[in-house]
């Protein structure tokens, strides 16, 4: 057996057992997943992880086996393995899977969904955390954008801007690692919503593509002589919403440069997640106070009894081409370190997916 625990809503998911099954099992699957071997220090290394093999036993009359198609690496994994996992854990994860098997009788083999599987090519599952695609998903539609655009990240795209941000048409919008899977949705829905947005990335690529999505203005932020001018030419007058996906020094200088009653949503910090140690920013009581400004943290989970709806209005969008959407595509389970890794050194334009 695994020495370690499921953290993938593990009482829906069997897991993995390391010894074989007997001849007599008729339908013997062959299933690899990726491990925490060691925790990560700094920046994750492709050796902190390691691909195990092993079979899957034969279903049980209410199980399904699955198999992934596609998976997605997102940043959150960073943090939540130090916070929430230990060595020998398999890594926490989603994925756009295929019901290869069921015998359950609320799902049919053929159907694809969105599961929290981990990072796993095949998984057996009771059914209860499963996801159908939205109705209505068009055949032409990459399924995998159920794990970015019309998915986790959209939906935290989605209710940070509309209930935490609460923007206003004429309102300006900030948001930094603009062009990747959460911000490039913010940009978007923003413009949407009527806002003037202005989005900070790390090349000049990610900025021209930014452009070509209608972002008003974006920069990058690793070649500007200082953010502090960067962000006072591209809004003058400052900053009504502040999507913060970044943390660290960007937010220590964007704060100082919000309207009064500003709101700033916090909705990562992937510049401290490989921090060694803890940092020190500066204060920021002063300009809460004095602008009179909200800043509040959220997990996009906790809006998921809203997913229905949302889900619905991020796919409507993408249909009707107001939303657009770009993948990073890594193709290989066996390249899924590498692609996670990539998150932390800027490789993904849009949504970083792995192809199995
Ligand atoms: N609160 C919530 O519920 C959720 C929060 N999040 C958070 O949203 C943020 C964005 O996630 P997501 O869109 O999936 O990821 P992205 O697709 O944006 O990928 C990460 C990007 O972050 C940027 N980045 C990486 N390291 C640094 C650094 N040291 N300094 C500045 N930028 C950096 C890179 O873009 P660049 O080239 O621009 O530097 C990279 O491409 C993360 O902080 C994530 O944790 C995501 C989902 C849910
Ligand atoms: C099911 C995925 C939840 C992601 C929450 C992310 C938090 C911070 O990055």
């Amino acid at each position: 057996m695994l020495s370690g625990t499921d953290k993938n809503n593990g009482q829906n998911i069997e897991m993995i057992q390391r010894h074989s099954f007997p001849p007599s099992c008729s339908k013997m699957v062959t299933a690899k997943a990726w491990a925490l071997k060691k925790h990560f220090d700094g920046l994750p290394k492709a050796s902190d992880l390691e691909l195990i093999t092993t079979e899957l036993p034969n279903l049980k009359d209410g199980q399904l086996l699955l198999e992934s198609v596609f998976l997605s690496v997102d940043p959150y994994m960073r943090p939540y393995s130090q916070r929430d996992m230990k060595e020998g854990d398999i890594m926490v994860g989603t994925q756009v899977a295929r019901i290869v098997e069921s015998k359950n009788p609320a799902f049919t083999a053929g159907t694809f969904v969105v599961a929290r599987g981990g990072w796993r090519t095949h998984f057996i599952s009771d059914g209860k955390d499963l996801l159908l695609l939205p109705s209505g998903w068009p055949e032409s539609l990459p399924k995998s954008v159920a794990l970015g655009t019309v998915g986790m990240p959209g939906l935290t795209a989605y209710f940070g801007l509309l209930e935490i941000c609460k923007i206003k048409p004429g309102e300006t919008v900030l948001v930094n690692a603009a062009a990747g899977a959460v911000g490039s949705v913010v940009g978007q829905i923003a413009k949407i919503g009527g806002c003037k947005v202005v989005g900070s990335t790390g090349s000049d690529d990610k900025v021209a593509y930014l452009k070509s999505i209608g972002f008003d203005e974006a920069f990058n932020y690793k070649t500007v002589a200082s953010l502090d001018e960067a962000l006072r030419k591209a809004s003058p007058d400052g900053y009504d919403c502040f999507f913060d996906n970044v943390g660290g020094e960007f937010s220590s200088v964007a704060i100082h440069q919000m309207k009064m009653f500003g709101r700033i949503v916090v909705c990562g910090a992937v510049s401290q997640y490989n921090n060694t140690v803890p940092q020190k920013g500066t204060f920021v009581q002063f300009p809460i106070v004095f602008k009179q400004l909200r800043m509040e943290g959220f997990i996009v989970t906790n809006w998921y009894n809203r997913q229905e709806e949302a889900l619905k209005a991020l796919l409507k969008w993408v249909v009707e081409g107001k939303l657009k959407f770009h993948e990073h595509i890594t193709e290989g389970f066996e390249n899924m370190p590498m692609a996670f890794i990539g998150l932390f050194k800027g490789e993904n334009l849009g949504k970083a997916i792995v192809k199995v």
